[in-house]
């Protein structure tokens, strides 16, 4: 171990730990600032692809924690041309009656009904790139 006190290789040791505090430090603020969502700033995102994918709502029908029916509406992501299934990304409540059948869902477990067609709105996929 007495090698580690000869001044070069302490120097070596010294110029490597700031070497890495600096590629460390470039890496976290370039993740902050870059091509990322900043928490307390306002960022300009381009527009790069939309794709229109429905104007259809179905009914979910499941059973909350006490065992009680709930039916609640949710929109597939899913195309009107993809037959056979369907798409859904949910927001789950830790109170939540539909959420909690989500939580607890096995296969076979999902009764539904639909489409609802509402033209008023519909769903789009939004593609955007950071350009700030
Ligand atoms: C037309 C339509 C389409 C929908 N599509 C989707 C979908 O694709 N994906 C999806 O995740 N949801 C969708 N929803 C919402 C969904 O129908 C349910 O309302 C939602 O999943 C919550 O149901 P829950 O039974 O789990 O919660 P609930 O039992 O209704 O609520 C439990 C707790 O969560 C809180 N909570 C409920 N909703 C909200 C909210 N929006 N913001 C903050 N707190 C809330 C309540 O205050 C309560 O404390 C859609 C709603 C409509 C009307």
């Amino acid at each position: 171990m007495e090698f580690l006190q000869a001044p070069e290789i302490q120097i070596g040791i010294g110029f490597a730990v700031v070497i890495v505090t600096l590629v460390a430090f470039i890496l976290f603020s370039s993740k902050k600032t870059k091509g990322s969502i900043d928490p307390e700033n306002f960022k300009q995102f381009k527009l790069v692809k939309r794709t229109q994918l429905s104007h259809n709502h179905i009914s979910c029908r499941g059973t909350d924690g006490q065992g009680e029916e709930v039916i609640k509406p949710y929109t597939p992501t899913t195309l009107d041309s993809d037959v056979g299934y369907f798409e859904l990304v949910i927001k789950m409540y830790p109170q939540g009656r539909m959420s909690h059948h989500f939580r607890e869902m096995r296969e076979s477990d999902m009764a539904v009904k639909g489409p609802k067609v509402y033209a008023c709105c519909q769903l789009e996929a939004v593609w955007v790139l950071c350009v700030g």
